[in-house]
């Protein structure tokens, strides 16, 4: 059996001049931004938003080299799930990655997928909490390319989250062991667990996001000795004029300040790649903010990227539904 995984992610621009048309990409997707307007109405609206963001977008790229990292590391996390998946199975897998705002588009990727004949088509959204957002949106379009390509229900699988996992569980918290300081060195360490927001609205329609967030913190919790790390959560990049989850990263970095913190650990909770929001803002952004508050010590914990527990923890994670989906669909023939 041909499989083909797709690693769904946001994407970013490859060049400063493909930033202000992401942009309009990401804002023209109803599941981001979700103003019930007639089209006429809500395209220039939308094209009005890309322009008036994209300067200060453009200058975080630039920071970054002019393009995100996003890309390359996703195609990095393919060729190490790829290698993981092929060694112990008898079906032949194919990653690749398939970006919603960006080139590589599902959409294009999709095409290739059906035109080489496929067996399978494994769309694992690579954002472990389930937002309507983010892996909403991925579903939105993955079922929008379904339709358009004849593709059969029975062929398509989507993973839309995977924050409770266990093994997804133990690679974010050795991750986090292996930013601490070694025992012993210095008393507690604060860690900021720092995730991206959405608009509260969402949170009041039924958005699981914020209580998957919240069960991933304690799972992690309890894989540290009591009273070792204290866990802070806060929520990052909120956008425009409307209330988004709180607090924000800058306000909660600027109360631990007051509250004494010297030592700070931010942790890029959801965040499976290093993006802009990961190595700018928590990276360069937020340190500057801290250390001009008075913390001494900022580390910047980076995205689980190819952590070999992460690319375990993923590789599992598409073998279990697998195997879940083929019983499913065995139970159903038989009925
Ligand atoms: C990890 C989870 C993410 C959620 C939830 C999310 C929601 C969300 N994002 C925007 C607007 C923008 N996001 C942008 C980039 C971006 N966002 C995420 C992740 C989540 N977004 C990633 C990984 C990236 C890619 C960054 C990169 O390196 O390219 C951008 C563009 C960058 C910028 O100008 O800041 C926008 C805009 C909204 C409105 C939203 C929820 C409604
Ligand atoms: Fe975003």
């Amino acid at each position: 059996m041909k499989i083909a995984i797709l690693l769904a992610n946001m994407g970013g621009p490859d060049s400063l001049e493909a930033v202000e048309p992401y942009l309009l990409e990401i804002f023209k997707d109803p599941d981001i931004i979700d103003i019930p307007l007639p089209e006429f109405v809500r395209l220039p609206l939308v094209r009005f938003l890309a322009k008036k963001r994209a300067p200060e977008s453009r200058e975080i790229y630039q920071k970054l080299g002019g393009k995100t990292p996003l890309l390359e590391i996703t195609q990095a996390q393919a060729q190490a799930l790829k290698q993981l998946l092929n060694e112990k199975n008898d079906q032949r897998f194919e990653i690749f990655p398939a970006m919603r705002y960006w080139h590589p588009f599902m959409e294009e990727v999709w095409q290739k997928v059906t035109e080489e004949g496929f067996d399978k088509i494994v769309v694992l959204s690579m954002y472990p909490f389930f937002s309507t957002t983010t892996s909403g949106s991925v579903i939105n379009e993955a079922r929008r390319l379904m339709q358009k390509y004849n593709t059969p229900r029975e062929k398509v699988l989507i993973i839309d989250r995977f924050g409770d996992h266990p093994k997804f569980i133990e690679s974010m918290a050795e991750q986090l062991r292996q930013n601490l300081p070694q025992k012993g060195t210095d008393g507690e360490a604060h860690v900021l667990f720092s995730a991206h927001s959405i608009p509260m609205k969402r949170i009041h329609s039924g958005d699981p996001y914020f209580d998957e967030i919240k069960q991933a913190m304690d799972l992690m919790r309890r894989k540290f000795p009591q009273g070792s790390v204290k866990f802070h959560l806060s929520f990052q990049s909120k956008l425009g004029p409307i209330r988004w989850l709180s607090p924000a990263t800058p306000e909660k970095i600027e109360e631990l300040a007051l509250q004494g913190v010297k030592r700070l650990f931010v942790f890029p909770l959801g965040f499976v790649a290093d993006n802009s929001e990961t190595i700018f803002e928590i990276g360069m952004l937020y340190r500057d903010l801290a250390l001009e508050k008075g913390i001494e010590s900022y580390v910047r914990i980076e995205a689980l990227n190819t952590q070999p527990l992460f690319m375990e923890a993923l590789s599992q994670i598409v073998l279990e539904r697998l195997t879940a989906d083929q019983v499913g669909q065995k139970e159903t023939k038989q009925n």
